[in-house]
């Protein structure tokens, strides 16, 4: 059992009903420090509403969440993100001028609260341009940080929105189909970058294709109508006959 310190992001009984559809269900989930957690459960399950939940763009009918101990339940998506539960969406929301290295640059002025204030020291930008760097370094981005975004691949893009959210300096990082639209043979890397993210933030991923779920997975979380139906290692859920016949019999998704 993970101890109760080692909790980054807690749910405790989210619940989430669109008019009669329930599509959370008293939902309790944990993630440790350190998690690479996969989200998994076929279309409709209430993935992409439980991360709406989880950061603030949606409100819960009942539940609370629970970012280190403190509980945020009714604390704006801004402030969420500034105490450090920063999302990825599925939707790729770059801007197509500019290179990455102005884009983190950027993300980290505003995180720091000295975006488009030209009069500040230069040093201050200077430390934000070297971290900005520092983060494309990780992400295997250093060599095109500074090409314009739109001339990036798409797997480089995605990859550049795992820069921005990390530029706000995560403790929980939420990705929402980091590899939606990649090919095959670029999600693989995709996901040994997410895989090799610092120790300290917790990551918990949507994927539908199950051979990175499988790969890349600590641990799996499976989801169907709106209830955990079962989470553990990703052996014990491949071989477990409730998910083969409720997710993987209705795989044809995604
Ligand atoms: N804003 C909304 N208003 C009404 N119904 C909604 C809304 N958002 C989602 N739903 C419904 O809630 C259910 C869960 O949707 P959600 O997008 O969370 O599922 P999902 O597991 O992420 O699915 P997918 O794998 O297709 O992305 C679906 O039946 C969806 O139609």
């Amino acid at each position: 059992m993970t101890k109760n310190a080692d909790i980054v992001l807690r749910t405790e009984g989210l619940k989430k009903s669109f008019g009669s559809l329930q599509v959370t269900r008293d939902l309790d989930l944990a993630l440790p420090a350190g998690a690479r957690y996969a989200l998994i459960g076929p279309n409709g399950a209430g993935k992409t509403t439980l991360i709406n939940l989880i950061t603030g763009e949606m409100r819960p009918d009942s539940g609370r969440i629970l970012l280190e101990g403190q509980d945020v339940t009714r604390t704006g998506t801004a402030a969420r993100v500034r105490r450090g539960l920063t999302r990825t969406f599925q939707i790729n929301a770059l801007f197509p001028d500019l290179t990455p290295l102005e884009a983190v640059t950027l993300a980290i002025c505003e995180r720091e609260g000295i975006a488009g204030q030209f009069w500040r020291s230069l040093t201050a930008h200077e430390q934000a341009i070297s971290e900005g760097f520092e983060i494309l370094r990780q992400l295997g981005l250093a060599d095109v940080a500074t090409k314009r975004t739109r001339h990036l691949a798409y797997g480089q893009q995605r990859l550049l929105e795992i820069a921005l959210a990390l530029a706000t300096r995560p403790k929980v990082l939420l990705l929402d189909e980091p590899a939606a639209g990649v090919p095959k043979d670029e999600s693989a890397m995709l996901f040994r970058v997410i895989e090799a993210l610092p120790e300290h933030i917790a990551v918990l991923f949507i994927e539908h294709d199950m051979d990175i779920v499988f790969s890349f997975a600590s641990r799996i979380i499976v989801l169907v109508a709106g209830a955990v139906l079962m989470e553990a290692e990703p052996a014990e859920v491949r071989d477990d006959p409730r998910v083969r016949e409720v997710y993987l019999g209705s795989a044809h998704h995604g």
